[in-house]
């Protein structure tokens, strides 16, 4: 699904979210673990504001374990809780009740102090497109209420959807948009999938990925591709994986563009296996590794 963002959308998107937030105590932030902070919404902090908040490293089974734990450190140090998980197997998913009453234990003591009734813990998913939401809520709600892929837009009546005594969840997601000021974020999101393909340049997002590999995981590309070492730079490694996979034009030249798409599939078949796509240092260095893609609002 293609969501236009333009600045009506995106501001009736916040709206929709904002109002669904007032029944809920506890937010479950959901994020793509091979691309944590580019795969967030940049007003997340304002939006939840001060409600409990975990977040979910979904996808979890495509990242770099080693990363993911980076990430939660990160995470951690903000004071927020988080949990790697897979939608679509279920993995981590049954530890979410806990932390979730966890995390309500206030409100649930206030109520009790008050004298009031003890209820069920309140709680909705809220992520970019494309992040899992509705795998993950049909995987909470153990039957399929959220349609996952492409669908038309159908608009239905929210409902809560029981998770034992003590949880309720909403069964419509809230969606947010990703953060289109960073071009990298556009080249980091392309190459995990979450941007059609007609809409991207393969070339410019897999020479981004390929410069990413040559430097925290060289040895995949020089195995996948069976090279002896690991040519200088980028653009001769997307010639090496050109010639391997013959992507050649009349005249002996490579085809860079076919080559591009070639290795973006198998990079996201996980062919050459788990591989997280960016890390906290990453958000620290001065020379973003890649360059830049030209993205529009309108291409999410
Ligand atoms: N490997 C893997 N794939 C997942 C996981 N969770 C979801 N997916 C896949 O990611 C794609 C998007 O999942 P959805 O659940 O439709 O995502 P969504 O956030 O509801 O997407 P929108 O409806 O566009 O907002 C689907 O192809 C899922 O099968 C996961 O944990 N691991």
């Amino acid at each position: 699904m293609t969501i236009q963002w333009f600045p009506g959308h995106m501001a009736k998107a916040r709206r929709q979210v904002t109002e669904k937030l007032k029944q809920i105590d506890v937010v479950i932030e959901l994020l793509d673990a091979r691309l944590p902070l580019s795969s967030r919404n940049p007003m997340i902090n304002e939006i939840v504001g001060e409600k409990p908040r975990l977040i979910l490293l979904n996808k979890a089974d495509l990242a770099d374990e080693q990363v993911t734990e980076l990430w939660m450190r990160y995470f951690k140090n903000q004071g927020i809780r988080t949990l790697p998980i897979d939608a679509l197997s279920g993995k981590g998913v049954n530890k979410l009740p806990a932390y979730c009453q966890e995390l309500a234990a206030d409100m649930l003591n206030k109520r009790a102090e008050r004298g009031m009734q003890a209820r069920a813990v309140r709680i909705m998913i809220l992520g970019i497109p494309n992040v899992g939401k509705s795998s993950l809520i049909n995987r909470l709600a153990k039957r399929a209420v959220a349609q996952t892929g492409d669908r038309p837009a159908v608009t239905k009546a929210q409902q809560w959807v029981k998770m034992g005594d003590s949880l309720e969840l909403l069964d419509t997601p809230g969606i947010l948009w990703p953060k289109f000021e960073d071009q990298m974020v556009g080249l980091r999101l392309a190459a995990s999938g979450a941007i059609k393909d007609e809409l991207i340049d393969f070339t410019e997002v897999a020479l981004f990925v390929i410069a990413y590999m040559m430097h925290y995981y060289p040895e995949r590309l020089t195995e996948r591709f069976k090279l002896k070492q690991l040519p200088e730079d980028r653009v001769e490694m997307l010639e090496e994986i050109a010639k391997k996979r013959g992507c050649l034009v009349s005249g002996g030249q490579v085809d860079y563009d076919k080559a591009a798409e070639i290795f973006l599939r198998e990079l996201r078949s996980g062919k050459m296996g788990v591989i997280s796509l960016e890390r906290p240092e990453d958000w620290e260095m001065a020379e973003p590794i890649g360059k830049p893609l030209s993205l529009s609002q309108a291409d999410f």
